[in-house]
């Protein structure tokens, strides 16, 4: 930047009272002569002064420019895989066609980032913004979590769901060797369908706990619901994500919503809802089924399901998760009441026998019902008495009078 000019001195008029006419007026004529030059070096000084103004602004306004062309021009989405913030660089993955890319980012940004943020990058890969959580619909629509905090031993009475779970989600992840040995594809996709609350969600958790495995949930009734006219692209981005996490558990629940038979749902006439289950279809269509990335789905209405998601290569191993029989509500109340302390005059047995057509859902909140009332009268200790009134007051907002899955009436299999 060139400096300013430095001032020109003011001219002095010196202006003797001794001075004769003559002189006088030879002075004030030579101040006119100081003062103009004065004047002229002024006036170009600031003529100058108007042409440099007249090229910042100019630069002002191409900076401008560039500035909004760089807001508005197109930036890629990716996701941050690893942080290196004493080296202020990131590993980074764009979205779309997986490409990795090791970018410098700004100390700030090396802070603020964490593995796993979605990012928005440019065309040399600097990353610009974090997507903010509430402004991505996909954090919105998928419940991510790294280790979901379920174990088999937390899941009573469905041991041979467990079994079968385990032999076609688990170990198609861990040893995927055997099913290349024997020259068998696992099954893609494992379907869980019976009714509510009885541990459907909590295996899918609990497989993903054990294998390692990130867990990733979406429910077929919010796509529809909540997400509407981003269905496709969102079931899109939770195999995009999956792959971006794996190993990892896609769990989709409820996916009647998105997967119900033309004549029954009520939604069906919806091109919307049809053009996310297409998507799911061929996403799976394209999925390699030995990998690290494993679909289980739930459902409580396995008769509304369109049988297309059934065959061979998508949902093509069913597992049913009935209710506990009284042996499984022993075992559910005796894992409800693990953290409790229970006295002697409590007999799991009975309460399972007390218990007939309740789920492990219903089953844990009569645990939390009866320790509320142990608190209301003031103790630790949760006796017999108060599951009788957990008991009760369960009934008695289940309608009156309890008849065993009269809630679940609507539930055909
Ligand atoms: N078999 C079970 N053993 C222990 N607890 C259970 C069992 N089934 C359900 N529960 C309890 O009920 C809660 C809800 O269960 P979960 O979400 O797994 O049911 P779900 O079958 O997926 O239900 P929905 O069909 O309504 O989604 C669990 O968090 C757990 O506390």
């Amino acid at each position: 930047m060139s400096r300013s000019p430095s001032l020109p001195d003011r001219p002095r008029l010196d202006l003797d009272p001794d001075m004769s006419e003559e002189e006088r007026l030879s002075a004030l004529r030579e101040h006119f002569t100081d003062v103009t030059e004065v004047h002229d070096k002024l006036s170009s000084q600031l003529e100058a002064a108007h042409e440099r103004r007249d090229e910042l602004k100019e630069e002002v306004d191409q900076t401008e420019r560039e500035n909004e062309a760089l807001k508005t021009s197109s930036l890629y989405i990716a996701t941050v895989e690893e942080i290196d913030e004493e080296a202020q660089e990131a590993v980074v993955k764009q979205h779309g066609n997986n490409q990795e890319v090791l970018t410098d980012v700004s100390r700030r940004m090396s802070e603020e980032l964490q593995a796993g943020d979605r990012v928005a990058v440019n065309d040399s890969f600097s990353v610009q913004t974090i997507l903010a959580s509430e402004t991505d619909a996909r954090a919105q629509a998928m419940e991510v979590d790294e280790s979901p905090a379920v174990e088999y031993a937390d899941i009573g009475g469905i041991d041979e769901q467990v079994r079968e779970v385990r032999e076609a989600v688990e170990e198609p992840l861990i040893n995927p060797e055997k099913f290349d040995t024997v020259g068998i594809d696992p099954p893609s996709g494992v379907l869980l369908y019976g009714p509510p609350g009885t541990g459907k969600t909590m295996l899918a958790k609990a497989v993903a706990n054990e294998t390692d495995a990130t867990f990733i949930k979406m429910a077929g009734s919010e796509l529809v619901r909540k997400f509407i006219g981003e269905g496709s692209r969102l079931v899109r981005d939770l195999f995009e994500l999956a792959s971006e996490r794996e190993p990892a558990i896609i769990f989709i629940d409820e996916i009647d919503a998105i997967a119900a038979t033309r004549t029954e749902s009520k939604t069906s006439g919806d091109a919307e809802v049809q053009r996310t289950m297409m998507q799911l279809l061929s996403e799976m269509d394209g999925f390699e089924a030995r990998g690290n990335i494993r679909i289980i789905a739930a459902t409580n209405r396995f008769d509304m399901l369109d049988r297309a998601i059934l065959r061979p290569g998508r949902f093509d191993r069913l597992i049913e998760v009935p209710e506990p029989d009284a042996e499984g509500r022993e075992r559910i109340f005796e894992i409800h009441t693990e953290q409790m302390n229970v006295a002697d005059d409590v007999t799991f047995a009975d309460l399972a026998e007390e218990t007939a057509g309740y789920s492990g859902a219903e089953i844990a909140s009569v645990a939390t019902e009866a320790g509320m009332f142990a608190i209301r009268d003031g103790r630790t200790e949760v006796r017999k008495t108060d599951f009788v009134e957990a008991l009760e007051k369960i009934e008695a907002d289940d309608g009156g009078e309890f008849v065993p899955s009269a809630g679940h009436a609507t539930y055909h299999y």
